[in-house]
């Protein structure tokens, strides 16, 4: 740890004397958090961390418009314009892969949950469902069930290593979570949690925020910051012990993950691919997700916040979005590609400047809330690697099967807790009803399917099916076909237990 002087002089040199100014009223113990906490902080970088964030934040976004062209159709692969033997062939390319143990997953959950307004990780947000799951059991159960399907369909015991991007605000609750919860029955060895850096935010005027007397403001460093935690945490040195060769990331609010998706991994794998992005296709211009297109001809993605809006609404001849290949934070990488991101490239990754309303301490030390932006916040993000890879591909599959996303509290118009819950129990209402079930609601009416008119406005089917039972609706048949089934109905191994026994 540095001496206070060490300190104070490499915060002049920095130009940020004012970090200490209210050293002298602190207390010993809060001197000696303090002294810790700024022990810590890249103090050499801090100077161009300060200039570099007011530079970002004063110069106006390039206008991509002259630069950017659509993601050629050839070359996005896409689940419903594939035929089933096509699908199939990835299918099994990827439980092979699975089954070896060469598949690894990992989950960016260092984000604070600040639009969902809940001071807790996302992934322990419970939305609703019949069962109170919630989303970090949901995962655990798909990694679990895709690993007894490879490991039935191939005679082997597999193992997905599942490793979690936390950050200071998520690492010690979510820990305490998965303790508590018994790790959702999987093996605590395989399960690594870890915490990506955070950084000071910034005044207009390149200054430090101070959030307390003796606390600097301070966030994480966006989802990109993934690159330089799987350094700092000797994450590619596990995968590599463990013999992982391919990384499925995905971003933790989306309820309809499908975790280490063999049917995404085959389709990489068997295009060679280093890296590889899932896309849904946009639902209206205005979406804020990112778009999977060419800028001066390298693939990336250009996020909803950097997207022109006159852009996003161009349409092609038959009505439909231009730019229509919506990212959905699910991406595939190549052990060795990460290596390479590692080594070469992650000093790269360009930074995105958001500003925000951080609380500080003013000079005569109130706390102060503020009501407008005050702060440059300066975030990485996982796909701007994408311009590294040598072979890049786009894997396009369907909403309603794969994407709902949870970023807002009800009372939003999208991406709340009922649209999430209502997306799931839809799902699983097509499954059941796809599998030969007649499902009927409390009056012992007849429902209709899930999304067919006659369903309407009305309530969702409260029909759930535990990812122990089902991973993706295969294997139902045999447990619900010709059945007439009561809702609420919860299909969780019990009950599969005891409809298999009649
Ligand atoms: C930096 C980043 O990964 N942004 C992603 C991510 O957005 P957030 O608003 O950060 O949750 O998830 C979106 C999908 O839910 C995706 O479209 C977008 O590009």
């Amino acid at each position: 740890m540095l001496s206070f002087e060490q300190l104070k002089q490499r915060l002049e040199s920095a130009g940020q004397p004012h970090v200490l100014q209210f050293w002298s009223e602190l207390c010993e113990e809060d001197r000696d958090t303090f002294l810790q906490e700024l022990s810590q902080l890249d103090l050499k970088g801090l100077k161009d961390h300060c200039e570099g964030a007011v530079r970002a934040a004063d110069s106006p976004s390039a206008n991509l418009d002259q630069h950017i062209q659509p993601v050629p159709p050839e070359s996005i692969g896409s689940v419903r314009k594939s035929d089933k033997s096509c699908l199939a062939e990835w299918e099994n390319e990827g439980l092979l892969q699975i089954s070896q143990s060469r598949v690894g997953v990992l989950l960016l959950a260092g984000g604070q949950g600040t639009r969902l307004g809940v001071q807790y990780p996302k992934g322990m947000y419970n939305v609703g469902l019949p069962t109170g799951k919630t989303l970090y059991q949901i995962q655990a159960e798909r990694i679990y069930k895709i690993q007894e399907l490879s490991n039935r369909k191939h005679g082997c015991k597999c193992t997905i290593p599942w490793y979690i991007m936390t950050s200071e605000f998520t690492l010690a609750p979510t820990e305490k979570f998965f303790k508590e919860n018994n790790y959702f029955d999987l093996d605590p060895s395989n399960i690594v949690m870890f915490e990506q850096r955070m950084i000071p935010a910034v005044t207009f005027d390149g200054k430090v925020i101070l959030q307390g007397k003796g606390k600097i403001a301070m966030a994480p460093d966006g989802n990109g910051g993934l690159y330089q935690a799987l350094v700092d945490n000797n994450v590619l040195e596990d995968m590599k012990k463990r013999g992982v060769e391919y990384l499925h990331v995905y971003c933790v609010d989306n309820i309809l993950v499908k975790m280490a998706d063999p049917v995404f991994i085959g389709f990489c794998v068997n295009r060679g691919a280093d890296c590889g992005a899932k896309v849904v296709e946009k639902a209206y211009p205005a979406e804020p997700v990112g778009v999977v297109c060419k800028v001066q001809g390298v693939s990336q993605v250009v996020e909803y916040s950097e997207f022109q809006p006159q852009t996003a609404e161009l349409r092609g001849p038959g009505g439909e979005l231009v730019y229509s290949a919506g990212n959905i934070c699910n991406h595939l990488f190549t052990r060795a590609f990460l290596q390479d991101v590692a080594e070469k490239f992650k000093d790269q990754l360009k930074q995105h400047v958001a500003l925000k309303k951080v609380p500080f301490v003013d000079s005569c030390g109130n706390h102060v809330k503020p009501t407008k932006p005050n702060g440059i916040k300066m975030e990485k993000f996982v796909f701007d690697v994408f311009p590294f890879s040598r072979n890049f591909v786009v894997f396009e599959v369907v909403r309603e099967d794969e994407f709902s996303p949870l970023k807002n509290a009800d009372g939003a118009a999208t991406d709340t807790p009922t649209t999430a819950r209502n997306s799931l129990l839809a799902q699983h209402c097509r499954w059941a009803m796809a599998a030969g079930a007649t499902l009927l609601d409390e009056h012992g009416n007849t429902l209709p399917p899930a999304g067919s008119a006659s369903a309407g406005d009305s309530p969702p089917t409260q029909c759930e099916i535990s990812p122990l039972v089902s991973y993706f609706g295969e294997g139902l048949e045999k447990l619900l076909g010709g059945r007439t089934l009561p809702t609420p109905f919860i299909l969780d191994e019990k009950r599969a237990k005891e409809l298999q026994a009649q």
